[in-house]
């Protein structure tokens, strides 16, 4: 593993995923400038809409989601997270799928959503996630990158679930990716504290990106992508408009906070 800089992008995606596209390549190449070599999108990065627009499309948009994640990554030889699109299943339902892309554009790491935001929120949002997505069933991946350190897959939601990053830590994870699109109206709660929860109790990195402003009819989301180090210091936040969180990947800092909070290896259970 050696130092590098990464780019947590922060989107406003829309119900239409030409646009979104071009949002999220003119990001990826503004990260590019910035001189990140590992880039992650947010959750719904490709498409932000209805649900049931989201599955009759779903096909549409996990080809070309897919074709474009390989593209951008080749072209700019990077490492590249997509933080959550629909992939169709034979059940007529979708995975929320992360897919990881290295620089020749090769598939590095996929892992379909396992936690499904099905909840009522006070503000009279109601979401059904389960209602359109199939839960996945295993532990997201942990792709060993020699140069990159090892990263963990996530999606949202996930956030609140800390066996999960046990898990992937306990895998040798050291690099945490969580893209959201977490709603406005908890995100102003909790999505600070439990990105930093998440990074200190597993001496890890954590890379956020996030969906921000308003998307279609009530949905809103909360924004700050972030890039959270192993101590819980927030190097980079993006606030509340489209743009970048970016920071140095530094092993050095890594073993130091290891050696210094040697939590992991007071491991009782
Ligand atoms: O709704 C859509 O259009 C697309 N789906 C999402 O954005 C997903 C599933 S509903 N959102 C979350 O997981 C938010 C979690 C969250 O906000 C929390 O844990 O508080």
């Amino acid at each position: 593993m050696k130092s590098y800089l990464a780019a947590a992008v922060q989107m406003t995606s829309l119900p239409d995923l030409t646009k979104n596209l071009a949002q999220a390549e003119e990001l990826i190449e503004l990260g590019v400038r910035r001189g990140a070599e590992l880039i992650g999108l947010p959750e719904n990065f490709s498409f932000l809409g209805d649900d049931t627009v989201k599955v009759a499309q779903a096909t549409e948009i996990a080809s070309q989601t897919e074709q474009f994640l390989r593209r951008m990554a080749q072209r700019f030889q990077i490492t590249l997270l997509g933080g959550g699109y629909p992939v169709p299943t034979a059940t007529g339902k979708v995975y929320n799928t992360a897919l990881l892309v290295g620089p020749n554009g090769q598939e590095l790491a996929r892992y379909q959503k396992v936690h499904l935001f099905d909840v009522d929120l006070p503000d009279g949002n109601i979401y059904h996630e389960s209602g359109t997505v199939l839960a996945g069933s295993t532990l997201p991946p942990v792709y060993a990158s020699p140069t990159l350190g090892n990263i963990g897959l996530s999606v949202c939601y996930d956030v609140r679930f800390p066996e999960l990053y046990r898990a992937l830590v306990k895998a040798g994870a050291n690099v945490l990716f969580v893209p959201a699109a977490f709603t406005a109206f908890t995100g102003k709660d909790h999505w600070q504290v439990l990105l930093q929860a998440r990074a200190i109790e597993n001496t890890a990195y954590v890379l956020a990106p996030a969906q921000t402003g308003q998307h279609y009819a009530r949905r809103q989301t909360h924004g700050h992508a972030m890039i959270v180090d192993p101590w819980g210091t927030i190097l980079a936040d993006a606030g509340d408009r489209p743009g970048l969180a970016v920071a140095a990947i530094e092993p050095l800092r890594l073993e130091q906070v290891r050696q210094q909070m040697p939590c992991l290896q007071h491991r009782v259970f």
